[in-house]
């Protein structure tokens, strides 16, 4: 296998370091800055001793190294500083978006393609316009990492292990996401039965703004360990054709009555990509809450500059 990282920064590199050590694709790290995916790609060869990895990863400013790619992961482009929201980097990191996709796609078409750069939702929603390829070939970062985020605070709270919660955080990443006590179960019971609403709202919230919680601490640079070893844990549901389900940016039609939009929801992974979106039983006030996320994402898609 192989596999593409566009973008050789935090999320980038962390994540080419993360698949280049599980050893079963060679990896090829891109990135405009001269020097950097080179240096970076030089510096993980030099650790194949100590490790034992025997795939090659290689580092360069040009898509040549990328040709023939299985999968090709975006996460070139800006990231938020604190105060900012994702959404406005819509502008500049869609011009981005439309090069890394033209230029991947030229020398890997029948790649996969998994998309990182905010605002996430819409980023991918772009792909598929950009790349016209089908939808179970592109979709994005958003509910692994939130989910993440969710299971890491109700470990704490419930002083259980994160690898006890089964987390359900579906819709936008970004501002309008919807945390589902219901469907995120904890060592079996669903953590409506577990904590009372005011806690679940606590835990919510701290969810939704886990990613601003992260930037308004670096300062200089927002989350990267979680979101890369998020992203390394869908490639390998991908690269494994394991049929996981999890859930990512996917493009809907028709699914939860919602269609021509990109968000949040349970998806299968397999060797295509998407192989299904999961349609869970949401009564109605939990799925006016995920239209009102697509409504969010729409207003984003609707300010993607025209070029
Ligand atoms: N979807 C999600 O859950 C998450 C999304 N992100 C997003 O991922 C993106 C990257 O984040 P970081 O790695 O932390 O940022 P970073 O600034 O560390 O790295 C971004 C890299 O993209 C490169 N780049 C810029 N324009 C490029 C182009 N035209 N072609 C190739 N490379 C280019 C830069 O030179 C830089 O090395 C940001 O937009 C961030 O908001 C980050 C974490 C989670
Ligand atoms: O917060 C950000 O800007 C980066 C991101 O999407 C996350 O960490 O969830």
């Amino acid at each position: 296998m192989k596999i593409t990282v566009v973008g050789a920064g935090n999320v980038g590199a962390t994540l080419a370091q993360r698949l280049i050590e599980k050893n079963f694709a060679d990896v090829a790290l891109v990135d405009v800055v001269e020097g950097i995916p080179q240096g970076k790609a030089l510096d993980m060869r030099q650790s194949a001793n100590t490790l034992g990895f025997t795939h090659k990863i290689t580092g360069s400013n040009s898509y040549d190294i990328t040709a023939g790619s299985d999968i090709v992961v975006v996460t070139a482009g800006i990231a938020r500083k604190p105060g900012m929201t994702r959404d406005e980097l819509v502008g500049i990191n869609a011009k981005i978006l439309r090069e890394v996709i033209e230029k991947s796609l030229a020398v890997s078409p029948h790649a996969i393609f998994v998309i990182v750069t905010n605002p996430v939702d819409t980023m991918t929603y772009l792909t598929l316009k950009v790349s016209k390829l089908p939808r179970n070939r592109v979709f994005g970062l958003s509910g692994v990492l939130d989910g993440g985020r969710l299971a890491a605070f109700i470990a704490e709270e419930l002083n259980v292990n994160a690898s006890d919660v089964t987390p359900c955080v579906m819709g936008e990443h970004g501002g309008s996401m919807v945390i589902y006590p219901r469907f995120t179960i904890v060592n079996g019971k669903p953590l409506s039965e577990l904590v009372d609403e005011p806690k679940q709202k606590a835990l919510a919230e701290r969810t939704v703004n886990g990613g601003a919680e992260i930037v308004a601490i670096m300062k200089t640079s927002s989350a990267f360990y979680a979101p890369s070893a998020s992203v390394a844990h869908m490639v390998n549901a991908v690269a494994t054709d394991s049929g996981a389900m999890m859930n990512c940016a996917a493009y809907l039609e028709s699914e939860y009555g919602l269609s021509d939009v990109v968000i949040g929801v349970p998806v299968k992974l397999g060797r295509g990509g998407i192989k299904n979106i999961v349609e869970l039983p949401l009564n109605a006030e939990e799925l006016a809450a995920l239209k009102a996320s697509a409504e969010a994402v729409r207003k984003t898609i609707a300010a993607l500059p025209a070029q």
